[in-house]
């Protein structure tokens, strides 16, 4: 675990470790092995999304891990009713509520508050009421932070993928700074903000580098290089660079 003050935290997500077991329907790679692994490795939290459609994290994987973190468990769902069951039962640290889409390859972008506000707010005081910490996945967009702070979510986590997957300097700087103008709405609103979605070793140091950001959920790029330098290596080195950026 992380132990300087005002360091950005890591969220490992460990989906694709799942993605990989399900390809084949064999009992490897064991999620539940690499989340020990992050968290020996300084992950300050492991994040799994339970997606409607079981495509990678299974119901078990969640079951099992609840009992076995030393860090926190901070679950990805859909606000539907099945998963608000299963997250008042488990009770996992934190609960981020992303939205979903059957046919999509990923997370497409946040959640659209301002319309489904009166069903969230529902949804939020139900979890918040099992002891589960609510968390809104959702654009840097400052309406939607708004949306959060009135539906009473203490968190946001910030979709950066549009940021990720900008092409050239110009729209990669202007994504930035819309994260940027974004951290800094969520904090006077009285926000935790988190960001997360697409982040690698190449584009991290910019969004460790905001003020007020509290921390990454990064998944994909870190199982990705955990092919080739194993997953304790591929975990420290994004340690290490969230770490460099955010002392500055
Ligand atoms: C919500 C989010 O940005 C990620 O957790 C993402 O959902 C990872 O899971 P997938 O790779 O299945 O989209
Ligand atoms: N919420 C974002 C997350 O958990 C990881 O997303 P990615 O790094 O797999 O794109």
């Amino acid at each position: 675990m992380s132990t300087h003050a005002n360091e950005v935290l890591l969220g490992v997500n460990i989906d694709h470790i799942a993605t990989v077991r399900q390809a084949r329907g064999t009992r490897y790679p064991e999620p539940i092995q690499a989340a020990l692994v992050a968290e020996q490795a300084g992950a300050d939290a492991i994040t799994l999304h339970l997606r409607e459609d079981r495509r990678h994290i299974q119901d078990r994987d969640v079951e099992l891990l609840r009992g076995i973190l030393q860090t926190r468990m901070n679950l990805e769902m859909a606000a539907t009713a099945e998963m608000g069951e299963i997250a008042a039962r488990l009770r996992p640290h934190d609960c981020c509520l992303v939205p979903e889409r059957r046919q999509e390859l990923t997370t497409e972008g946040g959640l659209d508050l301002i319309a489904h506000q009166a069903h969230l707010t529902e949804f939020c005081a139900r979890l918040a009421e099992a002891g589960v910490r609510v968390s809104l996945f959702v654009d840097p967009d400052p309406a939607q932070l708004d949306a959060a702070r009135a539906i009473g979510a203490p968190v946001v986590e910030l979709h950066t993928g549009h940021y990720a997957d900008a092409d050239g300097r110009e729209a990669r700087a202007e994504a930035l700074a819309r994260i940027e103008r974004a951290v800094s709405h969520g904090r006077s609103l009285g926000l935790q903000v988190n960001a997360g979605h697409g982040l690698d070793y190449a584009n991290v140091k910019p969004i460790a580098a905001i003020p007020g950001i509290t921390e990454l959920n990064i998944g994909h790029a870190i199982i990705a290089r955990a092919l080739f330098s194993g997953l304790d290596r591929a975990v420290r080195d994004m340690r290490a660079l969230i770490t460099t950026a955010s002392a500055h």
